[in-house]
């Protein structure tokens, strides 16, 4: 499984004389600043202001309702914030506002994997897969001839299920064709909504893993803070629209976090085996009961 190294290629629009070799990017520098979005007189985010440097991988966690989905598809220029800016420093150093871009230029920058992603059901795994070319078409290039598609496809374990048609895919199956799709559009930042929730353990660990050789920029809005901890540099933390705690998964993950934001009993010791923090929890604080009850 080449998930670092290339594959030979056909020239590409992109890197003219060069082969398009792999999927993989040093990623790129983002920035919300004080970021809004409303829902007429509804605010949704509320001044949002986080950060990710290059090749970092940041969970964004909070609550069911926190704002998460809302904030990745800021982060993704499809929602125009009411207010506040996202910023991109691209790898040669340029500067841009998101919202600014036109939008197949962003579809070559960024790519966003839906949590509940849909697509025309009559198409195979590997036409989805050809979707994430789109930005980047030439005339005259059929998709099948990138080997970028393919080396996405073995990234994201699809190459068996290529031929599949996408109605009769599992739930697991679908998250990693859609991560395909996204890795075909060779970006520079990943955006996943709740990557992990149709996979089982090993897969979950495994598609992580995979995430996490790329060195892009990703952000993924998480509800395992065990995975967060094990996979993420740094965590981002909404509650009702704001950001509550941010910074490296070690100072961000603790018990105080548990309480506040989960209304969750717990612990967050160093892992006994491996050097990350791990998440035990006991059951809801007494206030959340209350609140429940
Ligand atoms: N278009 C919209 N119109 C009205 N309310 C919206 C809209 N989009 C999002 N919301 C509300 O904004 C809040 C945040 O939603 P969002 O989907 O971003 O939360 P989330 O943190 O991703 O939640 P979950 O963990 O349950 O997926 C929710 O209360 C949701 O109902």
């Amino acid at each position: 499984m080449a998930f670092y190294g290339g594959i030979e290629g056909t020239a590409d629009s992109d890197h003219p004389g060069g082969l398009m070799t792999c999927v993989t990017s040093s990623g790129l520098t983002w920035r919300v600043d004080n970021v809004h979005w409303n829902v007429g007189a509804t605010e949704i985010l509320r001044g949002v202001t986080a950060s990710g440097e290059p090749g970092e991988i940041t969970a964004l966690l909070g609550p069911n309702g926190s704002g998460k989905t809302t904030l990745l598809s800021v982060l993704a220029g499809v929602r125009r914030p009411t207010s506040g800016t996202v910023t991109v420093i691209e790898p040669g150093g340029a500067q841009r506002d998101l919202h600014g871009i036109r939008t197949r230029e962003r579809a070559k920058l960024l790519a966003l994997v839906e949590q509940h992603a849909q697509t025309e059901t009559v198409l195979t795994v590997r036409q989805v897969v050809e979707l994430g070319r789109i930005p980047h078409r030439q005339r005259g290039v059929p998709f099948h001839l990138h080997s970028v598609i393919d080396e996405a496809m073995e990234i994201a374990e699809v190459s068996a299920i290529s031929d599949r048609s996408w109605a009769t895919l599992s739930g697991g199956e679908r998250q990693r064709t859609q991560l395909a799709r996204a890795l075909a559009q060779q970006p520079s930042l990943l955006l996943l909504d709740e990557p992990t929730n149709h996979l089982d353990l090993h897969h979950q660990i495994d598609f992580l893993t995979r995430i996490r050789s790329l060195g892009l920029s990703t952000v993924a809005a998480l509800h395992d803070l065990e995975l967060a901890a094990a996979f993420c540099d740094r965590a981002v933390v909404l509650d009702r629209g704001e950001v509550v705690a941010s910074g490296s998964v070690d100072k961000v993950i603790t018990p105080d976090l548990l309480d506040r934001v989960y209304g969750v009993d717990g612990d967050v010791e160093p892992h006994p085996r491996v050097d990350r923090p791990h998440v035990r929890w006991t059951g809801l604080t007494t206030s959340t009961r209350k609140v429940l009850i």
